[in-house]
C-alpha cells in the first residue's frame, strides 16, 4: 500500500453549507486511498458547546444556545441534502443524545470530565454531515469514530496520548478500512482505555492529524486554513505580514509555543520525529502552494516573527514577610499550576515577588488564587495580551506602545515579550 495522505479541515473551512461544498471541490481531484480526512466542529460550535456545558454546570438554563446549535446544524443539512436524506434524522438523533446526556445530575468535583464527555459532540456532528455529503457527491468514504483509535490517559481537556495503544488500534482497526476507501474522522477527541471520552486541548484537531500521520507513517499532512500559509504574524492583526514558503520544524514549533494559533503547539513534534512534511495551505485559494514545514538543513531565519496571545491573566505573588523568593516557593507555585493544568507563558521573579502570565481559565483561576493566598499577597490583572517577537529589531517595542500600557517585559538575545493592557 502507498503511504497515506492526511488532510485536516478546521472549523473555518466547514463553517457553513457553502464551505462544505468547497471542501468537496477541494477533494474532487485529490480524494484517494489511503487517505484520512480529519475534521473539526463546524465554525464556532465548540465555543457554543462550552457555553452550554458551563451553563449546565452552573444550573443555568442552557436550552436556548442548544436550540440555536441544533437549528444551525439542521439548516446546513437542509442546504446540502434532499429532504428525504437519512442525514436529517441522524443529526436530530445526535442532538437527542446530547440533550439526554445533559439531563442527569452532575458530579460537582469533575468539571473537566463532564466537559470532555460533551464537548466532542461538535466533531461528531460535523464528521457525520461531511462524510454523508461527500458520499452524496459520489466521493465515497467511510466514517470512523476517532475515539476508538486515539487512546489517551484521563487528563481531561489536555489528554496525553497513549502512543503504543493508539498505534495498535490504528494498525488493527483503521488500516484494513483505509485499503478500501478514504476515511473521514474527528479531530480533537479521544478516549481513555476504560472508555471515558477525552479531548486533546482546544484547537487540538491539528494534533489529531499529526497523531494519525505518525502512526500511519504518512507521506504528508495538509492542514487547510483561511490564510495562504504560515506568515510571520497573524494577518488579521498585522496587515503587512509576510508568507513563508517553507519553515524548519524547529522554527515552526517555537512559533506555536509562543502562540501562533495557525498550528496547534502539539502538532509539530510527532511529525518532526518521523520527518513527515506538514503543508499549511489555503482552502480559499487552492492554487497557492502554502507553506511547507519540514526538515531544512542549516535553516536560518532572520525575519521577525510576531505572536499575540490574548486572554492572559497576569498574577503577581508577593511574599508577606521579608523573606526572599526561594526555590521551595517556586516549586510550590509550579506544582499548583501543574496540578490545575494552567498554562504559563511567562514567569519573572524579583527578590520578593513572582509574576506569571498565564492562559486564563475562570474556574481554575479561582482555585489557584485560593491556594496561593495561603502563602502570598496576590495582585492580578485580567484580559491582557502577551506579545512575543522572535528575532526582534531594536525599534520593535515602540510599535506596541500604541496598543496599550506595557505592564511587564522580558528580553533575551533573540526574543522580546511584552504583557500589554489594552487602552
Ligand atoms: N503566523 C500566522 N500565520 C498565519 N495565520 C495565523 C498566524 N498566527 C495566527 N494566525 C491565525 O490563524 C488562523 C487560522 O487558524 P485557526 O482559526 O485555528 O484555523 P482552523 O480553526 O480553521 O483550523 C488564521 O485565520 C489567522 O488569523
Ligand atoms: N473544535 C475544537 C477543535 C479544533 O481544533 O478546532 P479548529 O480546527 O477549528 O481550531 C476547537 O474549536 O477547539
Amino acid at each position: 500500500m502507498r503511504k497515506a495522505i492526511i488532510y485536516k479541515f478546521g472549523g473555518a473551512s466547514v463553517k457553513n453549507a457553502q464551505a462544505i461544498k468547497n471542501l468537496s471541490i477541494i477533494l474532487f481531484n485529490r480524494l484517494q486511498a489511503p487517505m484520512v480526512i480529519v475534521v473539526s466542529a463546524i465554525g464556532k460550535t465548540t465555543n457554543a458547546l462550552e457555553e452550554i456545558v458551563e451553563k449546565r454546570w452552573k444550573n443555568e438554563d442552557y436550552h436556548e444556545p442548544l436550540l440555536t446549535l441544533r437549528q444551525t446544524h439542521l439548516a446546513i443539512c437542509r442546504d446540502l441534502f434532499p429532504q428525504e436524506d437519512l442525514i436529517h434524522g441522524a443529526i436530530h438523533n445526535v442532538f437527542l443524545n446530547l440533550q439526554r446526556e445533559l439531563e442527569p445530575s452532575i458530579d460537582k468535583d469533575n468539571y473537566d470530565e463532564m466537559y470532555d464527555r460533551l464537548i466532542g459532540y461538535g466533531e461528531l456532528l460535523s464528521s457525520k454531515i461531511i462524510q454523508a455529503y461527500l458520499c452524496h457527491e459520489k466521493l465515497y468514504c467511510i466514517w470512523q469514530d476517532a475515539r476508538e483509535l486515539i487512546l489517551t490517559d484521563q487528563s481531561f481537556r489536555a489528554a496525553r496520548v497513549l502512543w503504543e495503544d493508539t498505534n495498535l488500534a490504528i494498525q488493527r482497526q483503521l488500516l484494513p478500512k483505509m485499503k478500501q476507501l478514504p476515511i473521514v474522522t474527528q479531530g480533537f477527541v479521544g478516549a481513555s482505555k476504560s472508555g471515558k471520552r477525552t479531548t486533546l486541548g482546544r484547537e487540538g484537531s491539528d494534533f489529531s492529524a499529526a497523531i494519525f500521520a505518525s502512526c500511519l507513517d504518512a507521506r504528508e499532512v495538509t492542514i487547510w486554513k483561511d490564510v495562504p500559509g504560515v506568515l510571520n504574524a497573524d494577518p488579521k492583526l498585522f496587515h503587512d505580514a509576510l508568507l513563508f514558503d517553507e519553515l524548519d520544524y524547529k522554527e515552526a514549533a517555537e512559533m506555536t509555543y509562543y502562540g501562533a494559533s495557525v498550528i496547534h503547539p502539539r502538532t509539530i513534534k510527532p511529525l518532526a520525529n518521523k520527518e513527515i512534511p506538514l503543508r499549511v495551505r489555503s482552502f480559499v485559494d487552492q492554487d497557492l502552494k502554502g507553506t511547507l514545514i519540514h526538515h531544512i538543513e542549516g535553516f536560518h531565519n532572520h525575519t521577525p516573527i510576531y505572536t499575540v496571545k490574548k486572554g492572559q491573566l497576569l498574577v503577581t505573588l508577593e511574599v508577606t514577610d521579608f523573606t526572599f523568593i526561594n526555590q521551595q516557593q517556586l516549586l510550590e507555585v509550579y506544582q499548583s499550576l501543574h496540578r490545575l493544568g494552567l498554562r504559563t507563558n511567562l514567569l519573572q521573579t524579583s527578590a520578593i515577588s513572582i509574576s506569571i502570565s498565564m492562559d486564563d481559565d475562570r474556574i481554575k483561576r479561582e482555585r489557584f488564587l485560593e491556594e496561593m493566598s495561603l502563602h502570598f499577597k496576590i495582585r492580578y490583572n485580567e484580559g491582557l495580551q502577551l506579545v512575543t517577537v522572535k528575532h526582534y529589531r531594536e525599534e520593535a517595542k515602540a510599535q506596541f506602545e500604541a496598543w496599550g500600557e506595557i505592564i511587564l517585559e522580558q528580553w533575551t538575545r533573540s526574543t522580546m515579550q511584552l504583557v500589554i493592557k489594552a487602552k
